[in-house]
């Protein structure tokens, strides 16, 4: 058997082309969306997310503003930065892009982003929303996996989802998304104990533990749908956290890396901002 790949790239690519003519709408109706990405430090891989970003926002139309601060900035300035953005009526999104150097709170620096500009979604208020399902931003990631779920036809509702990974930015989120669309989940984690046990009872796999290849054929059912968040470097090559040569003849769906789950995300905070921008009052 082998997977049919669910292809994040050609996904994204139809969802942008849709959303270069409403931007363009917006435009002419006098509203330019626009995201503004903080960058703290010169981190390599932060660089190159970011930009990708940006050439993201210049293809659809979204005016894209990049604020590069230096490694050593306190967090008083940066949660001055962010306030002058909270104010500015230009700017509908604000990104700060993680991980922040260790001088800088996370946690406050995310409070500090207006929960109406907060189009990463890692807001308390708007994941407060998310759990209750009211309107708010989705977190990128995990709404893209959503989006990809749904334009392959797959059913979510009474599947089984085992999410391996339990961080705020993806693991949580995604199992919440996927209990609103009326999955049973399971939450697994490096503390989990026989992992395996859990995993091959999914009927839709959610992988976020950072470790390449971690998850062989064994672990996985056979027609399980598999979703690999893996982003981990191996001598300059990309890969996930599934071992793609010998899962792709277990699973059903697979998502390749890269190709995936990342060109959704980026499209996802596209939406966001758009969806921002719309609201603008
Ligand atoms: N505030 C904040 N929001 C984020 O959304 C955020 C962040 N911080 N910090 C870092 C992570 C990582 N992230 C990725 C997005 C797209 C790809 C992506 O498009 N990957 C391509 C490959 C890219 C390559 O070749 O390097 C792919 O999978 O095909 C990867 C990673 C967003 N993040």
């Amino acid at each position: 058997m082998s997977a049919a790949l669910l292809n994040g790239k050609e996904l994204a690519a139809k969802k942008r082309e849709a959303m270069k003519k409403e931007v363009s709408a917006l435009i002419e109706g006098g509203t330019t969306p626009g995201l503004a990405v903080i960058l703290v430090g010169d981190n390599q891989a932060s660089q190159t997310y970011v930009r990708s970003k940006q050439k993201s926002c210049e293809q659809i139309g979204i005016h894209s503003v990049l604020i590069k601060l230096p490694e050593e900035t306190t967090e008083a300035t940066l949660l001055t930065e962010i306030d002058r953005l909270n104010e500015d009526p230009t700017i509908d999104g604000i990104l700060v892009q993680l991980p922040l150097p260790p001088q800088i709170q996370e946690r406050a620096v995310i409070e500090k982003i207006t929960p109406s500009k907060d189009v990463d979604g890692f807001h308390p208020i708007n994941i407060g929303k998310m759990m209750t399902k009211d309107k708010t931003f989705l977190p990128c990631t995990p709404y893209g996996i959503v989006e990809m779920l749904k334009e392959a036809d797959i059913t979510i509702g009474g599947k089984h989802v085992v999410v391996i990974g339990r961080s705020n930015i993806v693991g949580k989120p995604v199992g919440q998304l996927l209990l609103n669309e009326d999955a049973t989940v399971t939450y697994c984690h490096s503390r989990t104990n026989d992992l395996a046990t859990f995993t091959k009872q999914a009927d839709i796999l959610i992988v976020a533990i950072g470790k390449a290849k971690f998850i062989k054929a064994s672990d996985v059912k056979e027609g399980a749908v598999v979703i690999d968040v893996g982003m981990n470097r191996e001598d300059g090559k990309l890969c996930g956290d599934v071992d793609f040569e010998e899962v792709k003849e277990v699973a059903s769906h697979l998502t390749p890396v890269p190709g995936g789950v990342g060109p959704m995300t980026i499209t996802m905070l596209l939406e966001n901002t758009i969806q921002s921008a719309k609201d603008r009052t």
